[in-house]
């Protein structure tokens, strides 16, 4: 179980650090094991950032991130567990290595007794789970491989691993429109082994196809979160609701967008706290019973 406790991240920028950006501000969820969450938002609310505290990629300024009771650190014994997997799976590859590669360095980092024919048995089972063959992945370099053939690969790696929790940032953007449907119903069948995933994504047709949960996230503060169908077919907050009906613009930074809330108390960054407005149902914002 994933669960984050008022986790807040402040940048230092400028050009001697002297200015602070609070890029995400007091975040609380947890993800399940089998369960998909998906986290939304626009460009720069901050969904990357938390994937990354997540992944101690990154360190938390103030809260708790925690993995099955234990906060969340780098490390071999962490990341047997929790892997993530993002956008651009060329970038997860080293080029001057062959596929072969990235499983042997599985094997001497995590399984080292297994002997070598059972294990490329092993390898070859996980690429046939995700619909590979392995005789035309392995032996190639990144550059020989599609984004698509890639982004299995590194699911097949997770498969090996036997993770617990997957933070995919939006990991099916890149890809086009069949091999997409084919990624998102592998990590169906993923969940179904009980991995938890956190999906982060723009792209909120997609986000609905597998969570279960829906965040919304908001400069930085979750402004809504429950059952995805309570979400996406009853939305309580303005910004979800315009969120919604905006998508062509969820790829739009801040400072380009037209602003997104419909009320006067929004649009002047007016929020309000998370409280539960029905079972698992939560909303922050303050004005909720005076504008519906
Ligand atoms: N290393 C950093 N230093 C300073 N500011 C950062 C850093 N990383 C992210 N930010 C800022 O934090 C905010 C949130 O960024 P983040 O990448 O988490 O957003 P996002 O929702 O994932 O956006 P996108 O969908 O475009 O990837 C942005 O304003 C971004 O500019």
């Amino acid at each position: 179980m994933l669960r984050l406790d008022d986790v807040t991240k402040r940048f230092r920028i400028g050009a001697l650090g002297g200015r602070s950006l609070t890029a995400v501000s007091d975040v609380s969820f947890e993800v399940a094991p089998g369960e998909v969450v998906s986290l939304i938002g626009e460009s720069g609310s901050g969904k990357s950032t938390i994937g990354r505290m997540i992944l101690g990629l990154q360190p938390i300024t103030s809260g708790t991130i925690t993995f099955d009771g234990r906060p969340v650190r780098q490390g071999k014994e962490f990341y047997r567990g929790v892997q993530g997997i993002f956008q651009d799976p060329f970038s997860s590859f080293n080029p001057v290595f062959k596929a072969d590669r990235v499983f042997a360095m599985v094997k001497d980092a995590y399984f080292p007794s297994v002997p070598g024919p059972e294990w490329a048995a092993r390898v070859e089972d996980a690429l046939r789970d995700v619909r590979l063959n392995p005789g035309q992945v392995l032996g190639k370099y990144p550059h020989q491989l599609s984004g698509g053939q890639l982004q299995r690969l590194l699911i097949a790696r997770a498969l090996l691993l036997e993770i617990r929790l997957l933070v995919a940032d939006e990991i099916t953007s890149m890809l086009d429109a069949s091999t997409r449907i084919e990624v998102l119903n592998l990590l169906a069948e993923l969940k179904s082994r009980g991995l938890g995933v956190l999906y982060i994504t723009h792209d909120l047709s997609l986000g609905t196809y597998l969570a279960e949960r829906t965040i919304v996230l908001r400069r930085g503060s979750v402004v809504e979160m429950g059952p995805t169908g309570q979400v996406f077919g009853g939305p309580l907050h303005p910004y979800t609701r315009e969120l919604l009906a905006a998508v062509p613009r969820l790829h739009q930074p801040w400072d380009d967008a037209t602003p997104v809330d419909t009320c006067a108390y929004h649009l002047n960054g007016g929020t309000g706290v998370l409280a539960e407005a029905g079972s698992g149902h939560f909303v922050a914002c303050a004005r909720l019973s005076t504008c519906q």
